[in-house]
């Protein structure tokens, strides 16, 4: 147990890629009272594939680990990894694993949608976003092609986080901001968008409904896991969205976020609509827009090159001029579904700690390469970055962001952003009080602030020729 309570308990929910995670905390002073971990398996290979059944069962481990204070909980929020498709049965039993976001598998049915439907200015204007591999709308279409019975025998589609909050509730409820994520909801009318359904074979029966900012899913039905039966909850949201809500961010505030996802985003007032598909033009969870960037290669392929080199993931070392574009797991941003990891500028004298700098370089680069797109007339040119995720917590990555951005970084001291997000979306249904306000209140962005550096341009040209020279290689 953390600090005591002084007023309603709410908990908050991250349910991601690799785990899990946990918060019950003070609704009024936002502290943390409780927290809960419990990991998630993610299969190998060329696809990416969970069981949903774990997510549940991950979650009423993460929710023991807070003992009693979980059991006092008045509302309940759960945050998600975006995009996964989950498909049940008439039983509401997963028909086949769930098809995470970062799955590539998709990326011939994504090209096919696009060209059929106008291409992919028509999708930006019409969704928000060109539907990239990473969309549900394109693991859909993969299902109908690859996988016809397991389509046929699917009686209710879901997205990670509505699929939690409806096996909490026997609601079926997903919020506008998981929903974005789909490509089968149109930004343009902020609702799904029948003509898309029919072109893919999806029956809009199968999908939840999309509560309104603020309201609730329903109430906790399920006696089995260790939270009060009745304790309201919150339509939930996905875990970008709910960063946001955590963060309490105000439009044009970037944010970089370091995780098995790397992602770069703001909210902002205007619709994005991004026909070169580098910005996905998501809605957040309250009635504005989330304009973001997302990189497969982040945290995990830095550590995967550490392992490879038999280092720590801190020891890096300056100096050299060696590349590394470390796409392990294909890229979505740039968009190089088929691309692997590629070096470029060893010599003799290169070391294991510029091989690994490079690596950081690389994941970091093709962030903040986006970050340019994303941020609009809303953003300040000059305004601090807020580095968040669980690599926010290494000194490597943030002195690699600090010297590739040239802006001042702010690492928030509160850690689980998306899982506050999702209390504070909780203790907003609970209190009646907008969630992002919520999250002002107990300061959830406060924490160390490092001074702007000048930007490294010379590692900045060498990754941008890479990318542009290893072309041919990237897009085998
Ligand atoms: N102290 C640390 N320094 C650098 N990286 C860290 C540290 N702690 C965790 N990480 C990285 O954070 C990643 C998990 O980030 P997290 O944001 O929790 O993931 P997810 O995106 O699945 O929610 C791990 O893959 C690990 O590489
Ligand atoms: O696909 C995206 C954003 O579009 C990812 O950011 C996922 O939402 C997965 O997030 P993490 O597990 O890294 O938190």
């Amino acid at each position: 147990m953390g600090a005591q309570a002084a007023g309603p308990l709410v908990v908050g929910v991250d349910s991601s890629t690799q785990s899990t995670k946990a918060l019950v905390v003070d609704a009024v002073t936002g502290a943390v009272i409780a927290r809960g971990q419990a990991p998630h398996t993610v299969s190998g290979g060329a696809g990416k594939e969970s069981d949903p059944r774990q997510w549940w069962q991950a979650l009423g481990e993460a929710l023991a680990q807070c003992g009693d204070a979980a059991r006092q909980a008045s509302a309940v929020s759960v945050g998600g990894q975006q995009h996964g498709l989950v498909t049940l049965d008439a039983a509401g039993a997963p028909v086949r694993p769930a098809m995470l976001w970062n799955d590539v598998r998709p990326a011939p049915q994504s090209e096919r949608l696009i060209a059929e439907r106008g291409g992919a200015a028509a999708w930006a204007d019409r969704v928000g976003s060109v539907p990239g591999p990473a969309f549900t709308v394109a693991k859909w279409a993969w299902l109908k092609a690859n996988e016809p019975a397991s389509a046929a025998a699917t009686a209710a589609v879901r997205l990670p986080h509505d699929y939690l909050t409806e096996r909490l509730t026997g609601e079926a409820v997903t919020d506008r901001g998981d929903a974005s994520g789909t490509s089968w909801w149109a930004s343009s009318t902020e609702s799904y968008d029948a003509e898309i359904l029919a072109h893919i074979g999806l029956d809009p029966a199968l999908l939840p409904r999309v509560a309104l900012p603020g309201e609730a899913a329903g109430t906790v039905h399920a006696g089995h896991l260790p939270l009060p039966k009745g304790a309201l909850v919150a339509a939930g949201t996905g875990d970008n969205m709910a960063a946001a809500l955590g963060l309490g961010l105000r439009p044009g505030r970037p944010v970089l976020s370091l995780g098995t996802s790397g992602t770069v985003y703001a909210v902002s007032t205007h619709r994005p609509a991004d026909p070169t598909g580098t910005v996905a033009g998501f809605a957040d969870a309250r009635g504005d827009w989330l304009p973001l960037a997302c990189t497969l290669n982040c945290t995990l392929a830095v550590d995967r090159v550490a392992a490879l080199l038999g280092r720590d993931r801190e020891s890096v070392e300056d100096g050299g001029e060696v590349v590394m574009l470390p796409f392990l797991d294909g890229e979505r941003t740039p968009n190089l579904p088929g691309a692997s990891g590629l070096v470029h500028g060893l010599r003799h004298d290169t070391t294991g700690g510029q091989l690994l700098q490079a690596a950081y370089d690389g994941a970091v680069f093709t962030l903040l390469q986006a970050l340019d797109r994303v941020l609009d007339a809303d953003a300040a040119p000059d305004a601090p970055l807020l580095l968040i995720g669980g690599g926010a917590r290494g000194r490597a990555w943030r002195e690699t962001v600090r010297r590739l951005s040239g802006r001042p970084v702010v690492v928030p001291e509160a850690r689980e952003l998306v899982a506050l997000g999702a209390a504070a979306q909780a203790a907003g249904l609970l209190l009646e009080e907008d969630p992002a306000a919520v999250a002002r209140r107990w300061e959830t962005a406060r924490g160390a602030e490092y001074e702007a550096r000048p930007r490294d341009e010379a590692a900045w040209e060498r990754l941008t020729a890479t990318l542009v020279d290893g072309a041919p290689l990237l897009r085998r």
